[in-house]
C-alpha cells in the first residue's frame, strides 16, 4: 500500500541551498525513494516572485514523488501540519563576517518563527534548524517552543561531519564511504572540535583506526582540524557565496538518519540539547555522536576523551554559553 505523504517545510526556500533542498526531497534523498511527500515553502515577502518560480519549476520537473507545494510567505500556513522542518531562513555569512556578526538578524526570526511551529506543526514534528548561527538558532527556537519536545530540536553539523569525512578519504585516498565515526563536537562555528580519536576505515582486514592509517598526528591534530573549521569560510571566499549544495545533502543526511536509523556500529553528528553528556554543560544545542533508531537520537557514551580533545570540547562550550547570553540580551 503506498504510504502517506509526508510534509516537509522548508524555510528560506527562495535561497540558495532551498534551491538545492527542494529537489532533493522531492526526489526522496531525505525520506525514501517509496516516500511521497508534501513540500511547504516559506520565504519573506521580498522573495515572493523567486519563490512561486521554484514552485513553478517543481512543478515542471515532475517528481513522481511530489504530492503537492505550498508555497507561501504565511509562517503560520507554512507550518501548518508538518511532520518535519528545515529551518533554512534566515540572513547568511558573507565574506568577512563572523557568525556572531549575523547573530541578532537572526534570533529574533527564530523566537517568532518558533510559536508558529508550536501551534500549527504535526505533533511529533521534528526540526532541523540549518540557518545560522545555527546551535543557537535553534537553542532559541526550543526555548520559545516550550510545548516542542526538546529532543525534537537539532540544528545542523551534520555538514561538518561529512566534511571531516571527505578530508580523511582524500588524505588517505580511500572511498568516504569506507571512512566512518568521525565527531564534531560543539558548535556549527571555528570553535568546532572535528575529533578523529575514534574513526575507522574499513580495510580489507577489518576497520583500522584513521590515526594508525594517517600516521601523521601533527596534520591530525592541526592542519586537519583547522581545515574543517575553515571550510565554511574557504567556500565563501572561493564561491563568494556559502555552501549550498553540500548544505542541503547534509541536511537531506541528518533527516533520513534520524528516521530511517543509523547503520548498526556507526555514528553521526548533531547539534542537540545537552543533557550534560561528556560534562558538557546541560541546556547548549551542542553537536556530540549520536545513534539513531526508530526515529529517536541518542547520544553515543563512554567513548574516551584524552586532554586534547577535552580542552577543544571547553573551548567551543564556553562560546556556545556567550552566545546564548548574547542571543538572550539581542532579544531583550
Ligand atoms: N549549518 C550549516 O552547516 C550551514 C548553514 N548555512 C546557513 O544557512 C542559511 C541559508 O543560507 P543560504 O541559502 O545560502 O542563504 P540565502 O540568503 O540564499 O537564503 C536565505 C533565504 O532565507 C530567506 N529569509 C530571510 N528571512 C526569512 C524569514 N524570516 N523567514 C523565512 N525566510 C527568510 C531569504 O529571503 C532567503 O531567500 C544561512 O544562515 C547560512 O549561514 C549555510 C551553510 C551551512
Ligand atoms: O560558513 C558559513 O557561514 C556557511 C556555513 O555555515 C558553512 O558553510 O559551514
Amino acid at each position: 500500500m503506498a504510504k502517506d505523504p509526508v510534509r516537509v517545510l522548508v524555510t528560506g526556500a527562495a535561497g540558495q541551498i532551498g534551491y538545492a533542498l527542494v529537489p532533493m526531497i522531492a526526489r526522496g534523498i531525505m525520506l525514501g525513494a517509496d516516500q511521497p511527500v508534501i513540500l511547504h515553502m516559506l520565504d519573506i515577502p521580498p522573495a515572493a516572485e523567486a519563490l512561486n518560480g521554484v514552485k513553478m519549476e517543481l512543478v515542471d520537473a515532475a517528481f513522481p514523488l511530489l504530492k503537492g507545494v505550498v508555497a507561501t510567505t504565511d509562517a503560520v500556513e507554512a507550518c501548518t501540519g508538518v511532520n518535519i522542518a528545515v529551518m533554512v531562513g534566515g540572513f547568511p555569512r558573507k565574506e568577512g563576517m563572523e557568525r556572531k556578526d549575523v547573530m541578532s538578524k537572526n534570533v529574533s526570526i527564530y523566537k517568532s518563527q518558533a510559536a508558529a511551529l508550536e501551534q500549527h506543526a504535526a505533533p511529533n514534528c521534528k526540526v532541523l534548524v540549518v540557518a545560522n548561527p545555527a546551535n543557537t538558532n535553534a537553542l532559541i527556537l526550543k526555548e520559545f517552543a516550550p510545548s516542542i519536545p526538546a529532543k525534537n530540536i537539532t540544528c545542523l553539523t551534520r555538514l561538518d561531519h561529512n566534511r571531516a569525512l571527505g578530508q580523511i578519504s582524500e588524505r588517505l585516498n580511500v572511498p568516504v564511504s569506507d571512512v566512518k565515526n568521525v565527531i564534531i563536537w560543539g558548535n556549527h562555528s571555528s570553535t568546532q572540535y572535528p575529533d578523529v580519536n575514534h574513526a575507522t576505515v574499513k580495510t580489507p582486514s577489518g576497520d583500522k583506526p584513521v590515526r594508525e592509517l594517517v600516521k601523521d598526528d601533527a596534520w591530525l591534530n592541526e592542519e586537519f582540524i583547522t581545515t574543517v573549521q575553515q571550510r565554511g569560510a574557504a567556500i565563501i571566499k572561493a564561491r563568494k557565496l556559502s555552501s549550498a549544495l553540500s548544505a542541503a545533502s547534509s541536511a537531506c543526511d541528518h533527516i533520513r538518519d534520524w528516521v530511517l536509523d543509523t547503520p548498526e556500529g556507526t555514528w553521526v553528528s548533531m547539534g542537540v540539547y545537552s543533557d550534560g553528556s561528556y560534562n558538557v554543560p546541560a541546556g547548549l544545542m551542542y553537536s556530540f555522536p549520536v545513534a539513531c533508531k526508530k526515529g529517536e537520537w541518542t547520544i553515543v557514551q563512554g567513548l574516551p576523551i584524552d586532554e586534547f580533545s577535552r580542552k577543544k570540547m571547553d573551548a567551543t562550550a564556553e562560546e556556545l554559553s556567550e552566545e546564548k547570553s548574547l542571543a538572550y540580551s539581542c532579544l531583550s
